[in-house]
């Protein structure tokens, strides 16, 4: 079964009230979270290629979608990112997202950023640490 997420609408990936953001529409399906995206050059670093924090910030999000949809509220405390490949601007891009492991207040998870046809251009692993506060509260 597919099912729509969460979102606040101001965050600057998912959040389709920023007018500054990427607002990229993320689906959870057995376990995975996906997206499809497109990076307009204006995020690039170097000419034709997406900035890496750009790239570091799209494995974060979905990584953190992936913990938010079983409904813990967390937040990063820290990401590995590997840049396997330069990812291009104004491409179809897909990002994928899954939790590796999970206790109660720290979580783990994997994510891939890669081409329409699987070429892998980045990967992260990121721990999680449960909220103290519901994030939730102060969603808009
Ligand atoms: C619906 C809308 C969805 C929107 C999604 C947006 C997603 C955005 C995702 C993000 O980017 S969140 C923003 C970036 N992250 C932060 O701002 C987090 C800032 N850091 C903190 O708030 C605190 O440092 C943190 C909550 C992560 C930890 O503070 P604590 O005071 O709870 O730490 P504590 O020392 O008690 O450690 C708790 C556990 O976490 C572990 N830990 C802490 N920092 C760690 C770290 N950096 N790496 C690995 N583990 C860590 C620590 O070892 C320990 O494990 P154990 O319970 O097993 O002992």
């Amino acid at each position: 079964m597919e099912i729509e997420e969460n979102t606040y609408r101001l965050c600057f990936v998912c959040g389709m009230d920023n007018p500054r953001g990427l607002r990229v529409s993320y689906r959870h399906k057995d376990g995975e979270t996906s997206a499809k995206v497109i990076i307009e050059d204006a995020f690039a670093g170097y000419p034709g290629i997406v900035h890496g924090g750009i790239v570091t910030t799209l494995l974060d999000e979905t990584m953190a979608k992936t913990i938010e949809h079983l409904g813990i509220w967390a937040v990063t405390a820290s990401i590995e990112v590997s840049f396997r490949c330069p990812t291009p601007v104004n491409t179809p891009l897909v990002l994928l997202g899954r939790r590796v492991k999970g206790e109660t207040r720290l979580f783990r998870t994997e994510a891939t950023l890669c081409l329409e046809d699987g070429t892998v251009l980045a990967e992260a692993r990121a721990v999680f640490v449960k909220s103290p506060k519901p994030i939730a509260d102060k969603l808009g």
